[in-house]
């Protein structure tokens, strides 16, 4: 079992100040790293795989600094957000080729073993670039998870998974959490880290700006308004309904869908469902929209 910490850390490139003065610490399980886009979760979790040196601060796995410290690749994995993998190798390739980075005694085994974890065993012979995105992701984790590290990081995994790829993903992460990893995964997706996980790391701006329990953080912002992206069979009628709706305090219709202004998230996302399948209306796609995650995240960060 591992823990991460980071202590009084900053980070900048040049005049711009990524990652202000965080401390956090990681226990073992799943942790979701929270935060809008350019709030610095990517420099934190470069930072703890010892990709990138804090300006300030320490940030250490069981007390040994990640910097400048190869040793600490034995104990860490690393998915990142950005990583072009080969596509003419197979899965199974790919992953003892990981292996022996890693100088495994036995890559073949390792593989094998990586594989069946993320259930890729039926796939492994085919080459990624005829996966679907929630199966490269899977080949990837298998990858960073071939010497079995303690600490997982994660960068956006589930970035262009479809909502099946999703749900497969985060029972992997799961399971890996209940057997005592360490992981941590950024999302600048509210729901999604409520689903996967109760504990919460919210950044923005490159500070620190909630940590701990999901539900004290959801708490704060249950009553705040909300924005959401929403798709359906048929967005006129569907508008309609909504007016109606006591937590509903505005709905647009545009070319795309439907922006709704919730007054209340929870009413609102309860009364939702009920509509529609009291209109016959299928929903399509409900995205709470980054405008008002952002103002969500100020919020936090205000209060
Ligand atoms: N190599 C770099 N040089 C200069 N500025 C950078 C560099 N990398 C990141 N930044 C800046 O640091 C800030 C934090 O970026 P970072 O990628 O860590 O955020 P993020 O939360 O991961 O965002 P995203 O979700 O968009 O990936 C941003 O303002 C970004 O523009």
């Amino acid at each position: 079992m591992s823990v991460v910490e980071l202590q009084n850390v900053s980070r900048w490139y040049g005049n711009v100040v990524a990652v202000n003065d965080i401390s956090m610490t990681l226990q073992p399980g799943v942790t979701g790293l929270l935060g809008p886009n350019g709030a610095g979760k990517t420099t934190v979790l470069h930072m703890m795989a010892g990709f990138l040196s804090p300006s300030r601060g320490a940030v250490t796995i069981d007390g040994k600094p990640t910097w400048r410290n190869p040793s600490i690749y034995r104990t860490l994995g690393l998915v990142a957000e950005r990583e072009a993998v080969h596509g003419f190798l197979t899965a199974r390739q790919f992953v003892i080729a990981c292996a022996k980075m890693q100088k495994l005694p036995d890559p073949e085994a390792a593989a094998a073993r990586a594989l069946a974890m993320v259930e890729m065993t039926d796939a492994q012979d085919r080459r990624i670039e005829t996966f679907s995105k929630g199966m490269r992701q899977r080949a990837r984790v298998a990858g960073a998870l071939v010497h079995e590290p303690q600490v997982l990081l994660l960068d956006e995994p589930f970035n262009g998974m479809d909502p099946r790829q999703r749900m497969h993903m985060m029972d992997l992460l799961h399971s890996l959490g209940d057997r005592g990893h360490t992981i941590l995964f950024s999302s600048h997706i509210l729901e999604e880290v409520e689903q996967l996980s109760g504990l919460v790391q919210v950044i923005v701006a490159g500070r620190l700006a909630a940590s701990g329990d999901y539900r004290r953080i959801r708490r704060l912002m249950t009553t705040r308004p909300h924005v959401f992206a929403l798709q359906s069979s048929d967005d006129r009628r569907l508008a309609v309904a909504l007016i109606g709706e006591k937590s509903v305090s505005g709905v647009e219709i545009e070319s795309g869908g439907l922006t709704v202004r919730a007054s209340d998230y929870g009413s609102f996302t309860r009364a939702l469902p009920r509509i529609a399948l009291g209109e016959g209306i299928r929903l399509r796609r409900l995205l709470p929209s980054d405008e008002s995650l952002e103002s969500v995240f100020s919020y936090l960060l205000e209060a």
